[in-house]
């Protein structure tokens, strides 16, 4: 029996892809062989030494503390694409909300009293304040163009706007899916130069953390609306509230409320909604319990942030046996040894690598004893070895 520790509200959906007579899913669970989370910040929780494995029902994975977890050699999963259409039609709304005015304009009408007559005299005396502009012919600029932002760049182009895009690590995929008419951006300046409206769909890293600061507002254009629907970390919210005082920023939207921002004019924060839809919740816990069950279950890797992807079709007669190691020579030869030590056969095997990680996965003829992994856990450079009968 696998036991499936929850963190936040994971959809049902996903959870029943784990069946209950070989998996124990609870948020109560205090040995866990995996985690299924949202948002919850793992940072400071205590990695049980049970853990095998972590599936985030989302994209990001900031809140997880991914070094920590290759350093005990276990992957992290997430939801690639699941939710990028829920974030792209907030997206979409919250380019409508910031060229219409419609929150401030919502907020006045809701504001309005008297008689029926009253409230229209004024409305209309006043709604000149509110005038605002329309999409085609406008640049988007798009920073980061993984799943969403490719999403929201076909989007933008459909509804008539020039798109400039930057995004130096862009896959093949990517490129192939992004519409033809979308200009490529050299840098974060160039995007910020040239556009009408910037959106940021980038993961927060070391490296994003702060690209959006007084510095690259200094160089935007004029009366410019910005959207953040990636994460908090990747804006500095003082920044914004000058740049918004100054002119320089028209209108910021985001999925991200603090105190700085709380009651500023032009700030719409909403709260983290961006994948808050029945379908793209479905749709991430199911992606992400099929990749840890079948971790548990058989070893093989799909869409984990830090080891590789990695899929054998279950060989041989007997046993199979993981190895998570440092990739450093000579342990595949170590890994082969205490298998042939034993008196087994290797029916079929599947190395690869990701960075400082390597993960093998071995099928055995015959019953792999307790030695053979006893003697592979003691093995220098190696993190994590499994049986799986
Ligand atoms: N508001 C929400 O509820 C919500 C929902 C989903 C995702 N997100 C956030 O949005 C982020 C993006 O999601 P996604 O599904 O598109 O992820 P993704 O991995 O498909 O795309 C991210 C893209 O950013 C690019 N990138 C990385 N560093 C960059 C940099 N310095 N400059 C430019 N591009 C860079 C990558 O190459 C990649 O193409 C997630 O990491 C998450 O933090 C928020
Ligand atoms: O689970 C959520 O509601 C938010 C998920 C989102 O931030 C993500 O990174 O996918």
């Amino acid at each position: 029996m696998y036991k499936v520790l929850t963190f936040n509200n994971i959809s049902a959906r996903g959870l029943d892809r784990l069946p209950r007579e070989r998996f124990e899913v609870s948020s109560e669970i205090q040995q866990p062989d995996a985690v299924l989370l949202r948002s919850a910040k793992l940072h400071d929780w205590s990695i049980p030494e049970t853990l095998k494995a972590v599936g985030r029902a989302g994209a990001g994975v900031n809140n997880i503390p991914v070094d920590a977890m290759s350093q005990r050699g276990i992957p992290v999963f997430n939801a690639p694409g699941a939710n990028a259409n829920a974030v792209k039609e907030l997206v979409i709304a919250g380019m409508f909300l910031a060229a219409r005015n419609i929150c401030p304009a919502w907020a006045f009408a809701e504001s309005l009293s008297g008689s029926d007559e009253q409230m229209n005299k004024t409305a209309e005396a006043e709604k000149k304040r509110f005038t605002g502009f329309e999409l085609p012919g406008r640049t988007l600029g798009v920073i980061g163009l993984g799943a969403i932002g490719v999403n929201v760049a076909n989007a933008a182009s459909s509804l008539g706007m020039k798109v400039i895009g930057y995004d130096p690590k862009i896959t093949v995929r990517s490129a192939w899916n992004l519409e033809a008419g979308v200009r490529r951006a050299h840098s974060v300046d160039e995007v910020m130069a040239a556009a009408d409206i910037v959106t940021l769909h980038v993961p927060e890293t070391d490296e994003t953390r702060g690209m959006i600061n007084g510095a690259r507002l200094a160089g935007a254009r004029e009366g410019q609306v910005l959207l953040n629907f990636a994460r908090a970390g990747i804006v500095d919210d003082e920044a914004i509230v000058k740049g918004l005082q100054q002119g320089r920023l028209r209108t910021y939207v985001c999925d991200f409320p603090s105190a700085t921002l709380k009651g500023q004019d032009g700030v719409v924060a909403l709260p983290h909604i961006g994948a808050s839809t029945a379908e793209a919740q479905e749709n991430c816990a199911i992606m992400a319990a099929d990749e840890v069950r079948d971790f548990l279950e058989t070893g093989n890797i799909s869409n984990s942030v830090n080891f590789p992807e990695l899929i054998l079709p279950r060989n041989g007669s007997g046993d199979r046996l993981t190895v998570v190691n440092a990739n450093v020579p000579n342990m595949l030869g170590q890994i082969s040894s205490a298998v042939a030590d034993a008196g087994l056969n290797i029916a079929d095997m599947y190395n690869k690598s990701r960075g400082e990680l390597a993960y093998s996965v071995v099928d055995i003829d015959g019953k792999l004893t307790a030695e053979v992994a006893d003697r592979l856990r003691d093995t220098e450079g190696v993190l994590a070895v499994r049986v799986i009968e």
